[in-house]
């Protein structure tokens, strides 16, 4: 019975609401189980409870009070009592999509080992290139030995791109190389194309898991904790702050400008100031500010040039896109995957403060503009990115086993799920500039909030949103 999905909503008691991730029998009703070999596996020998209950579930919510509804849960991740596939009939493939990011190789990696080491699985394929790769170009045969340090160099080995999600030549693609289970590393875009292709697998009733891995440096993703990618690029930012700092402390009324990526969340710049400390003044797409008179950005920095001599400010990608259509010709261009392609924000407002100090201030300065942007996310991922990685890529590869599919894996309040494509793909998460994050930001910088009390109505009205970080 191959047909459109829709989310699947089981209610229970006391405002119990799982929205549930598809599986394979919902659409091929009978298929065989298999009794999963995990449990044979000596690395688990020792674990307690080796598989993850039927009813597991997590909660969205975990701040209550004492009448709110138990509210909206996701399927806990991890690994199943009965598989839907045996090992040697496993044929899996591996496609990274959209701009680089710290741990994607990481995640191949462990879905890579995961497949071998823990299902016995032996025939994982990478797609060489995104989308386009599956049928404009030959694969890559992935064992553990082929991927055993990948995870040391930055970037992606199969290679990305942008645009090129042709639905039907990529199914038609797995479908005659006899894939059937496609893991699909990527950020909102590939997450959006991802959901794609699991209808048109549906559609065409084949037993084919598609899992989705998140990725973004952004962070904009809703609904998981953090995308992976993130931690490593808000540490890495940290080396172009300081790289600020010293310039500007080195010049009397120094200014070191440092853009970071953020093209519609600040999340980066945020705990990239928050960290560091020796930022002045941290600018993000969510929080419009202005330049000229009372409460503006220049005012500002007039001000703290004149208590400390010096001062640094990070600017977030998408920040001030209000001010940059008003000054210049909006580009009205995109990339090949069909975002907006922005003004440089960091060229622009160095201009803007150069100019006004040269013109209506007449105080000498000297600016610095760091753009560290792509060696940020070019870098191989942390420690703590490491670990969450491997913990995605596990979750993913026990999901498709089990036999869901339409899902993408993340973690809720810590704990692991399979969270359905259509609660990932319907919005972006943003900063929350009327939550606490941000006011901490604001009083960390002494900088001004450049909100006006109907910004502040605004935001109140919009909260229909998550908490930030
Ligand atoms: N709505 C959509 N439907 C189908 N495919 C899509 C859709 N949006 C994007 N894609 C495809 O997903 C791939 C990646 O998209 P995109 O370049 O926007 O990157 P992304 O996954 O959003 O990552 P990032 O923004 O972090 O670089 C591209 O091949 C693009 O064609
Ligand atoms: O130049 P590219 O490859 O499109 O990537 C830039 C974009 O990728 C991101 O790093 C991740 O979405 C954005 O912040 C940024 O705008
Ligand atoms: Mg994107």
């Amino acid at each position: 019975m191959a047909g459109v999905s829709q989310i699947k909503t089981v209610n229970g008691e006391g405002g119990y609401v799982l929205e549930d991730v598809p599986h394979l029998t919902d659409y091929i009703p009978d298929l065989p189980t298999y009794r999963n070999q995990l449990q044979d596996n000596p690395a688990y020998s020792t674990v307690e409870q080796n598989f993850v209950n039927v009813d597991d579930a997590v909660a969205q919510k975990v701040v209550v009070h004492n009448n709110s509804p138990r509210g909206t849960h996701f399927r806990r991740a991890g690994p199943r009592q009965k598989v839907y596939f045996q090992s040697d009939e496993v044929h899996a493939c591996i496609v990274t999509c959209g701009g680089l990011c710290p741990g994607l190789n990481t995640v191949i990696r462990e879905i890579v080992c995961s497949l071998y080491h823990m299902y016995g699985v032996n025939k994982v394929l990478g797609i060489d290139g995104g989308y386009r790769g599956f049928y404009s170009k030959n694969t890559i045969k992935l064992t553990p030995k082929f991927v055993d340090d990948i995870h040391k160099r930055g970037g992606t080995i199969l290679g990305t791109s942008k645009g090129g999600h042709d639905k039907s030549k990529i199914v038609d693609s797995i479908q005659d190389r006899g894939i059937n289970q496609v893991y699909i590393i990527g950020g909102d875009g590939t997450q959006k194309g991802a959901a794609v292709i699991y209808e048109e697998i549906r559609r065409r009733g084949l037993k084919v898991a598609v899992a989705g891995v998140p990725k973004t440096i952004d962070n904009d993703i809703p609904v998981i904790d953090r995308s992976f990618g993130f931690d490593t690029a808000v540490e890495e930012a940290q080396r172009a702050i300081s790289a600020a700092h010293v310039e500007a402390g080195s010049f009397e009324n120094g200014i070191g400008v440092v853009k970071l990526m953020g093209r519609h969340s600040g999340f980066i710049a945020m705990h990239a100031t928050l960290a560091s400390r020796d930022v002045d003044c941290c600018l993000i797409p969510e929080s419009p500010f202005y330049l000229e008179g009372k409460g503006g950005l220049f005012e500002f920095i007039k001000r703290r040039l004149k208590e400390n001599g010096h001062m640094v400010i990070v600017v977030a990608e998408g920040a001030g896109e209000n001010l940059l259509a008003k000054h210049l010709q909006s580009m009205g261009l995109q990339d090949a995957s069909g975002n907006n392609l922005h003004h440089d924000v960091g060229l622009w407002i160095s201009q803007k403060i150069n100019d006004h100090f040269a013109r209506e201030d007449k105080m000498a300065i000297t600016l610095k503009y760091i753009d560290p942007t792509y060696m940020i996310r070019a870098v191989p991922g942390n420690a703590s990115d490491n670990v969450y990685c491997t913990l995605l890529a596990q979750s993913a590869v026990h999901g498709a086993m089990a036999g869901f599919t339409g899902f993408t894996v993340g973690p809720v309040n810590g704990q692991h799920c399979y969270i359905p494509f259509e609660r990932i793909n319907e919005r972006q998460n943003q900063v929350v500039i009327t939550d606490r994050m941000w006011a901490r930001l604001l009083s960390s910088t002494d900088q001004p909030s450049f909100m006006s009390p109907k910004v502040v109505a605004q935001s109140k009205k919009n909260q229909g949103r998550p908490r930030t970080l």
